[in-house]
């Protein structure tokens, strides 16, 4: 106290603001609790004046978790930032997740935009004004129709093959089934983007580093995305970023550029090849492309509305939400097949009787495993108990209406609502036992009830916002999955132990260590 006091005295400017900078504190706290509306919705105290849970819940890695919990505690409707609220009630699905919604995407998307030779844009998946997603949208959505993937099957069998090449040299031996799905989404989607497969698996490891980079940077969006304002003064800021360059941990965090840079060197390999002649195997490992060849790139190319720079963002969200979200829902697949004996026997026999009756190639097409229910049951029940986003997909309370909830509280234009799809898969009235694998019960629903799980189903987000590359991973699992459980069995290493979750926006699932085994009265490799 007598420090404080000769403190004061030694400098009387420092007297007269430090009570003026405390008064301030205490008023923007107090408004910020007592905000119209938002004061009467339940949640943590310091959730309501500050954003540092979110921050820290973030930072954790740990978000899909405590807006489980927050919902358990108090109920629908959370107040989980001073502007934010998380709900849980599924009416409100189709009012802020549909085509024609009005909440368009908060600012925490911003973090997503991306800096090419032109200066900064959105992508796809990050820009806020609707219109322009619209137009964004327009010139490249027939290259995520399933018509045109399906035309790049060939490529996904490419793939495939590696895939079970490798695990049958481990066979009787231990695998990371959960590195090895990383590495396979991977080799896929640069297949299917670019034709230019990079050879994850082949070289069994992280090609250039790109998927620490984006892993890297995940963490730095979602963290920071809590309270975007901050970015400006950290990767946003020139100097910050020049700083940061001398401190190797937090360096790594800003590999915005380096993920634009590894996507427009694919660009220009793609545009290279263009006068080359047809590849022949010769040319070495991976897939060259040839002038015509279907790859979406190819697609993408063709479309005379796209400038260079939008052509480098749309390949770019391919790399950044391309292959994270495929591996965690593949990982969650073998994951819960192996702690479920009698859905993982079920499908055997599905795929066993399928191929006996001479339903199933080899490689499996896509359109056989489309006519395998348990499968998509299966695939369907593992993106829900998993789903790859594990943050609230933000949205704004359109102006000048807000959002009245159905308790009858009224969220002010500007307030930042939104769904955990962790939250909406775990709906007890929704899902019955929803803690627990149950592929059945995509099967044995009434259509009402099927209407309703359909409705909560967020594992691809919703509305006009809706995953673009849905189908591309629906093509890479209902492949995959029945290729590989003809051949091999899996059981995990260490059945009591739990996969280890992070959520950074994707949840990413660790050591996923299993045995591999060649499946008793399974197909040979052939
Ligand atoms: C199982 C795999 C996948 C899952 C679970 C998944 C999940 C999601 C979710 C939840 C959203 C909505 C995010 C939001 O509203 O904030 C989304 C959007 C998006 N996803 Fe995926 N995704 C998957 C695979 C892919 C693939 C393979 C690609 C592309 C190669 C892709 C590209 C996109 C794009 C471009 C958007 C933004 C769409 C828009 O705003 O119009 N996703 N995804």
């Amino acid at each position: 106290m007598e420090l404080l006091q000769s403190i004061l005295s030694t400098w009387p400017l420092l007297a007269t603001l430090l009570p003026l900078t405390l008064l301030y504190l205490l008023l923007t706290t107090l408004l910020t609790y007592f905000r119209p509306s938002l004061r009467s919705l339940p949640g943590p105290f310091l959730a309501r004046i500050s954003s540092l849970p979110r921050l820290w819940t973030c930072y954790t890695g740990s978000q899909h978790l405590h807006h489980l919990h927050l919902h358990d505690k108090y109920g629908p409707f959370v107040r989980v930032g001073p502007n934010h609220v998380s709900f849980s009630n599924p009416s409100l699905i189709p009012v802020v997740y549909s085509i024609s919604s009005k909440f368009v995407k908060s600012d925490f998307y911003t973090l997503f935009d991306i800096k090419t030779p032109a200066g900064a844009m959105p992508t796809i998946f990050s820009v806020r004004d609707e219109a322009v997603h619209k137009g964004f949208k327009r010139p490249v959505a027939g290259a995520y129709a399933m018509s045109a993937l399906r035309e790049l099957e060939g490529g996904v069998d490419e793939c495939t093959e590696i895939f079970m090449g490798k695990m049958e040299e481990r066979v009787g031996g231990e695998v990371d089934l959960g590195v090895w799905v990383h590495w396979y989404a991977w080799d896929t989607i640069t297949t299917l983007t670019f034709s230019n497969r990079l050879d994850f698996m082949a070289r069994e490891q992280d090609i250039q580093g790109i998927i620490s980079a984006i892993n890297a940077r995940l963490k730095y969006n979602s963290i920071i995305g809590q309270a975007p304002w901050l970015h400006k003064y950290i990767f946003g800021n020139r100097f910050a970023a020049y700083l940061a360059t001398f401190i190797p941990s937090l360096a790594i965090l800003n590999s915005s550029k380096y993920i634009v840079d590894f996507t427009a060197a694919q660009l220009r390999h793609h545009q290279s090849l263009d006068s080359k002649p047809p590849s022949s195997p010769s040319e070495g490992p991976g897939h060259r492309p040839k002038a015509g060849y279907p790859d979406m790139l190819s697609r993408f190319r063709r479309s005379p509305a796209l400038s260079s720079s939008e052509l480098l963002s749309h390949a770019t969200g391919n790399i950044f939400a391309g292959s994270d979200t495929t591996a965690a829902s593949l990982r969650s697949i073998f994951y819960h097949l192996c702690l479920s004996p009698s859905a993982l026997s079920t499908l055997q026999n599905e795929i066993s009787t399928a191929s006996a009756k001479g339903n199933l190639s080899d490689p499996v097409t896509f359109a056989e495993a489309q006519a395998l229910p348990y499968l998509q049951a299966v695939i369907k029940e593992a993106l829900r108990m998993h789903p790859a986003v594990g943050l609230l997909l933000e949205r704004l309370a359109p102006s000048p209406e807000g959002l009245t909830l159905p308790n009858g509280i009224h969220l002010p234009a500007g307030t930042v609502v939104g769904m955990n799809p962790w939250v909406s898969a775990r709906d007890p009235l929704v899902y019955p036992s929803p803690y627990t694998f149950k592929p059945e019960r995509w099967l044995e629903a009434s259509e009402e009830e099927l209407k309703l799980m359909e409705r909560n189903f967020l594992a691809f987000g919703g509305g006009s916002r809706t995953c673009l590359g849905k189908n591309i991973s629906l093509l890479e699992m209902g492949k995959l999955v029945p290729q590989v459980l003809r051949r091999f069995e899996f059981e995990l290493a260490e059945p009591g132990k739990e996969w280890v979750m992070e959520d950074y926006w994707f949840v990413q699932q660790r050591e996923l260590v299993c045995r591999v085994k060649r499946r008793e009265g399974g197909m040979k490799e052939g």
